[in-house]
């Protein structure tokens, strides 16, 4: 049975006591998770100890970190490295972002680097992919969205990809209030669900988590999740409120 994820990324947002105040009324908020569903919350470096040490005890509850080096160690001043992150127990690490590739030029080369330094230091990478809106209308998306898994994903092992969580944020619904519809979600997490059954076989692709990114708020996630191969979320804005992103959680 695969997994059900909610995650939260912060960005480079909120001091730390904002942080660990959004974390405990989180833990309040009467979300229910279990072995198959998770909460996920990505924040910034300075703050990885003191949230994982937050959520402590808290069943299905995980930290995220928002990026790694796409280097093993040394001279790379101000980089983090995957063998830090998971030093201070980090459990996933975001790869891939499009804020990532666009604003730090990270390419389909860097990323999977950075997927095989996270995964040989135990980390689980959430994997970001999706398209820029020219590209959405050329309605070449599914095209741009395989070479990003070609590119960065498909060397991996099936015993390798089966820790790592796919994100489809398609770049036009990202901060900017638009969301794909929940058809074009579905059509696009079946279409990478089905690229990666072509590369690894059925049942690794049926295990794959695969969340939907872009304007994801509890008035639109109950409809978005209902996609069969939508499985969850990754929540930017809508998740430094809490209210909002427990509403979100409790609707996978
Ligand atoms: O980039 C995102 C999550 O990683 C989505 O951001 P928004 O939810 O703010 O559109």
């Amino acid at each position: 049975m695969r997994k059900k994820i909610v995650a939260a990324n912060w960005k480079m947002n909120l001091t730390l006591a904002q942080g660990e105040k959004l974390v405990n009324e989180l833990l309040q908020a009467g979300i229910a998770l279990d072995a198959h569903k998770e909460v996920v919350i990505a924040v910034p470096f300075p703050y990885l100890i003191t949230v994982k040490e937050l959520l402590k005890g808290h069943k299905g509850f995980y930290v995220a970190a928002q990026n790694v080096a796409a280097e093993k160690a040394g001279a790379f001043t101000g980089e983090v490295n995957a063998e830090m992150l998971h030093s201070i127990h980090t459990d996933y690490v975001i790869i891939g972002h499009s804020e990532r590739r666009e604003l730090f030029h990270e390419s389909n080369a860097t990323l999977a680097k950075k997927m095989d330094l996270a995964l040989s230091h135990g980390l689980k990478p959430i994997f970001c992919c999706g398209e820029p809106l020219d590209v959405r209308k050329a309605e070449t998306q599914n095209a741009f969205v395989a070479k990003q898994l070609e590119e960065s994903l498909f060397h991996l092992s099936p015993d390798q990809l089966k820790h790592v969580v796919v994100a489809y944020e398609p770049i036009w619904a990202i901060g900017t209030g638009l969301t794909a519809s929940a058809a074009q979600a579905q059509d696009m997490h079946a279409f990478i669900r089905k690229q990666v059954a072509g590369r690894y076989g059925e049942a690794v692709a049926n295990d794959l988590t695969i969340l939907y990114g872009g304007s994801v708020k509890a008035a639109n996630a109950t409809e978005i999740f209902a996609g069969a191969d939508v499985d969850g979320g990754l929540v930017g804005g809508a998740s430094l409120v809490a209210a909002e992103f427990a509403a979100i959680a409790k609707a996978i």
